[in-house]
């Protein structure tokens, strides 16, 4: 597991890490670490330009020392000083090992961009001359190595304002940011290396988790010796309609290569007829009527993809959700449940998957705003309706109170396409009617159909029918180790 904190958090936990050592040893040790990530990329060290943008604060400093140390295995180090002031301390040294103070052009002419401009400090959008000189570090053709946080995202929730840097390594210190593993701060992140200042025992709980694949191969059911199809779990899937048939097809497909013993699947005549089709494993209720009484004994419910929202939604969403069974509720189920939401007062578990602008809805919100703070609307939202969101997008994070988010690394572009949250529903119903818990179902859910996708993909276009058939490779992958 991957954890993460916000930067109040990680400020406490210095706080009580430092009152114990001598005057800036917490610095040298984040120093160190960024040099040496600085070297690797590198390579050769000896003759490298290496340019270092430095602000006023701590974040300059921790700069500052990794170009001194630098400077004394022969790197030519320029640093181009930002802020009206800069650590004195650190200038010196870099000074005394061989560094020299440059100007902007300097960028144009290295190997190696250092961003020490803001770190947990930043407060709002980059001002100048920081912004401007962001924007020309992304311009060189240098990688760009960030000191603990890309200037300008916010460190706590991934926020950018403005101008904002994109490394390809940002170098973090002492523990992982939030905002490093969601997005739009993720993006500019790149690949996260965490050096470790001795912070780890002066940590609260984490504010966010990434799960890995070895997590999600412990999580999932496996099937025993004794288990038949009954007790590895039956999913009841409630989706399309005569006009959508495409949507229950996509679900349950995704159910049945993620491990459910059996899909009931139940609607009317089009769409069963589609399903019955592309799916002779799944057992079939024709509806001509919104009733589930003759849907037979499930222990999970999916609802709503392509469902429709007029009262034949309505009535199976009520009768759905009266039941004491976890119920996924997705697409135009959430349209049912924004309009109701006494529908989502249950006992039993229910986990919901809205992208952002069905959750806007949900909860009265602009949709703009939570794609900027994707993870506290999740967080906010599952406290709220009392839920577990499953919220999808450019990151797809899962909130439970009072858990940490669970923030998922997998994923690519190409699963923005429609048809591909279909699957996702069915993916985590089969998990919950195989027992896991509505936060565990979603969160490895949305790894492993992620993770379907990129496999799918391979960097090419893909239709939500490859995600299914991806998803054995999927599993097998984490199960392999190798995801
Ligand atoms: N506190 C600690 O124990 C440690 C801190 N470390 C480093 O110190 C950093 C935090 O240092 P600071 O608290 O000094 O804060 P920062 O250096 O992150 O930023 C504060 C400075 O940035 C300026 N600033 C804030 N918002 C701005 C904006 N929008 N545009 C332009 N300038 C802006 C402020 O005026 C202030 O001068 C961490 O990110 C990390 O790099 C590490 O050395 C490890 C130990
Ligand atoms: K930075």
């Amino acid at each position: 597991m991957r954890t993460a904190y916000t930067a109040d958090q990680i400020r406490a936990a210095e706080h009580v890490l430092m009152a114990g050592l001598p005057p800036g040893t917490l610095m040298q040790r984040a120093a160190a670490g960024l040099a040496a990530a600085c070297a690797g990329l590198l390579g050769r060290v000896y003759g490298s330009r290496v340019v270092l943008l430095v602000g006023s604060g701590d974040n300059g400093g921790d700069a500052l020392y990794a170009g001194e140390r630098l400077a004394r295995r022969g790197a030519r180090v320029e640093a181009i000083l930002a802020g009206s002031r800069a650590h004195e301390a650190g200038l010196a040294a870099l000074l005394r090992a061989g560094g020299r103070v440059a100007g902007p052009g300097a960028l144009t002419r290295a190997d190696l961009i250092m961003d020490g401009l803001v770190g947990i400090g930043v407060s709002g959008a980059l001002r100048e001359p920081y912004a401007g000189l962001a924007e020309e570090a992304n311009a060189a053709r240098a990688p760009v190595v960030a000191v603990d946080v890309p200037s300008g995202v916010d460190a706590s929730t991934g926020r950018v304002q403005g101008a904002a840097v994109r490394a390809l390594v940002t170098v973090t210190m002492g523990a992982v940011k939030t905002g490093l593993l969601v997005d739009p701060g993720a993006g500019h992140a790149g690949r996260v290396e965490l050096v470790d200042i001795g912070l780890g025992p002066c940590l609260p709980d984490p504010d966010v988790a990434a799960l890995t694949g070895g997590d999600v191969d412990d999580l999932l059911p496996r099937p025993g010796k004794e288990s038949d199809k009954y007790r590895r779990g039956v999913l009841g899937v409630l989706a399309g309609s005569d006009l959508y048939t495409g949507a229950a097809v996509l679900a349950v497909g995704g159910a049945l290569r993620a491990g459910a013993g059996m899909v009931r699947y139940a609607g009317p005549a089009e769409p069963v007829a589609q399903v019955r089709a592309a799916w002779p494993e799944a057992v079939i209720t024709l509806l001509d009527r919104p009733s589930i009484k003759d849907v037979g004994r499930v222990q999970a419910w999916v609802l709503g993809p392509g469902l429709g929202t007029g009262d034949w939604a309505h009535e199976l969403a009520a009768q759905v959700l009266g039941t004491g069974l976890p119920v996924l509720v997705d697409a135009d189920g959430l349209t049912v449940v924004a309009r109701d939401r006494s529908l989502l007062r249950r006992a039993a578990p229910t986990l919901i998957t809205p992208h952002a602008g069905e959750l806007a809805r949900l909860i009265r919100a602009e949709r703009a705003d939570i794609e900027a703070a994707r993870l506290q609307h999740a967080r906010a939202a599952a406290a709220e309706l009392g839920v577990t969101v499953l919220l999808k997008g450019s990151t797809t994070v899962v909130a439970e109170e009072p858990r940490p988010v669970r923030v998922n690394p997998t994923g690519t572009s190409w699963l923005a396409t429609g048809g591909t949250g279909d699957v996702l529903s069915g993916v985590a119903g089969a998990l919950l009617a195989q027992g896991l818990g509505a936060y565990d179902a979603g969160s490895c859910a949305a790894y492993l159909h992620g993770l379907a996708g990129r496999l799918a993909a391979d960097g090419a276009p893909l239709a939500a029918a490859d995600v299914a058939t991806a998803l054995p490779a999927a599993f097998r992958a984490v199960a392999a180790g190798g995801a």
